[in-house]
Parts: structure tokens; sequence; C-alpha cells
């Protein structure tokens, strides 16, 4: 047998022994965190934003490997996972919502994205839908009604740019484009649940590419009342997310 090398992750097809199932954070400090909740947690690689470990869950391999931030590093990450053999994959994030009603602390499931990123339409055209699989959808929406926490599901708006995409005024110019401003109450009235980074590449790419793909997020801040996250209060958020996707993990290995 040939072994797969892929170009940036450092890591090859017999790292993974036999794993179809990786779990996603946008953030590399996440991996080791959620590898150590599994049995058995190996650190494989790290380059650029990309840490990766492997672990088991009842003796079932499972990937652990960060995406960085946005759309472009996220292609990167799952393409090259998925020349290795991934096809099921879950990302851990974190989010602002921008209803009223969700607070820091709840967790949402993303079942679908808009799409205002770029990377996705490398993929497929803007007509086609940022749509997450349903098992997955399913299985993060079980492990968040397990972990006895609020879940929301619902439409999440994911966006190339953190500023400017997500309605963020350039504090020293007060500059964003006419096509982001007012667009965060626009999203609000079509019951769009939050803003990310990711998913909309994600959700696009798997379902073009026929992977299966689920995203859930901890709520660190709600942009109806607040800007900056109440530091003292992420990691918390960010701890229920993981305990959350590796129980949805289970789910879909059993
Ligand atoms: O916590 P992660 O997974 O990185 O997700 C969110 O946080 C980053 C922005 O701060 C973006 O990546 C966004 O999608
Ligand atoms: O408001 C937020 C919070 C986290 N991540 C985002 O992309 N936006």
């Amino acid at each position: 047998m040939v072994t797969i090398n892929v170009f940036h992750l450092g890591i090859t097809d017999e790292d993974l022994k036999g794993a179809e199932l990786a779990i996603v954070p946008g953030d590399p400090a996440r991996v080791e965190r959620i590898a150590r909740l599994m049995d058995n947690p190996v650190h494989l690689h790290s380059v650029r934003e990309y840490t990766t470990w492997r672990a088991e869950i009842a003796g079932k391999p499972v990937i652990v490997c960060s995406t960085g931030i946005g759309g472009p590093s996220t292609s990167i990450a799952v393409e090259e996972l998925s020349q290795l053999g991934i096809r099921t994959f879950l990302r851990v994030g974190t989010t602002g919502s921008i209803q009223k009603d969700i607070p820091a602390g709840d967790m949402i499931v993303t079942n679908g994205s808009v799409r205002l990123d770029g990377a996705s339409t490398h993929f497929a055209p803007l007509e086609f839908p940022a749509v997450a699989n349903f098992e997955c959808t399913q299985a993060l929406v079980e492990s968040v009604r397990a972990a006895e926490m609020p879940c929301h599901i619902g439409i999440t708006a994911s966006s190339d740019t953190f500023y400017p995409g997500q309605e963020r005024y350039d504090t020293r110019t007060g500059h964003v484009i006419r096509q982001f401003r007012g667009s965060m109450e626009e999203w609000q009235s079509l019951g769009v649940l939050n803003y990310e980074m990711e998913s909309a590449t994600l959700l696009t790419m798997c379902a073009a590419l026929g992977l299966r793909a689920g995203c859930v997020a901890a709520v660190i801040v709600n942009r109806t009342s607040q800007e900056i996250p109440d530091e003292s209060k992420i990691a918390a958020c960010e701890a229920t997310a993981i305990k959350v996707v590796v129980d949805a993990a289970a789910r879909l290995l059993k």
C-alpha cells in the first residue's frame, strides 16, 4: 500500500488508523483539550494553524484538527483530511449571537449558513445552499439536550471577516461598506441566529464533495447587548461545546 501524504497537515493516512470522523475546532489550543476527553490521545503534528491529534471513542479512532480562522484555511484542512479518509466533520466553535433571546453560554447548532465567505464559491455557486448533514445535526442536538443546555437550531451568518462582514465598524474611520451597513438588523429580521466564520465554507464544500458536516458553537457574546465577551466566561462556554461535540461524535460512531 502506498502512503498518502498531503501538502499542509504533516500527517499521512497511516496516522489516521482508519479514522473516518474528524472534530474540527477553529482554535489550535482547543485540539488537545478535545482529544483528552477521549481515550488514548496522541499528538500527531502541528504546523501553522493546523494542530492534529488522534484519539479513540469505544476503540474507534477519531481525528481532531484545527482549521484556523476563516474559509480558506478551513477548506485546506477539510480537503486534506478527506484525502486521508475522513468522511464526517464536526465543527465546534465560538460565536456571537444576534438574537436578543440567545445569551452567552447557550449552544447553537447550525443547520444552514448564509454564505458571506469567498471560499465556498470555489466549491459551488452561491445558489447552492450551505446546509448541514441531517445526521450530524441530529447528533449535535441530542448531545446539547443530553448536556441539559439550551439548544438553538437554525441559520448562521458565516463571514470571511470578523469586522465589516459582522458589521463591526472600524474604530478609527467608522468604515464598513454599504453592503454590510444595517446587515445585522436584516439578518435578525430573517431569523438568523449568530455570526461565525467557517461554517459556510465547511457546509458548502462537504455538501458539494459528498461528505457529512455539522456545526455546534458556544455563544460567547450577545451582539444585541455587548461587543466584547466576558473573558472569565469563555472557558466555561467552550468546555461545554467541547463535551457536546465529543458526545455527538460518539453517537455518530455507534
Ligand atoms: O472559536 P472558533 O472556532 O475559532 O470560531 C470563531 O472564533 C473566531 C473569531 O474570533 C472565528 O474562527 C469564528 O468562527
Ligand atoms: O461575534 C463573534 C464571536 C465569535 N466569533 C465570531 O466570528 N463572531
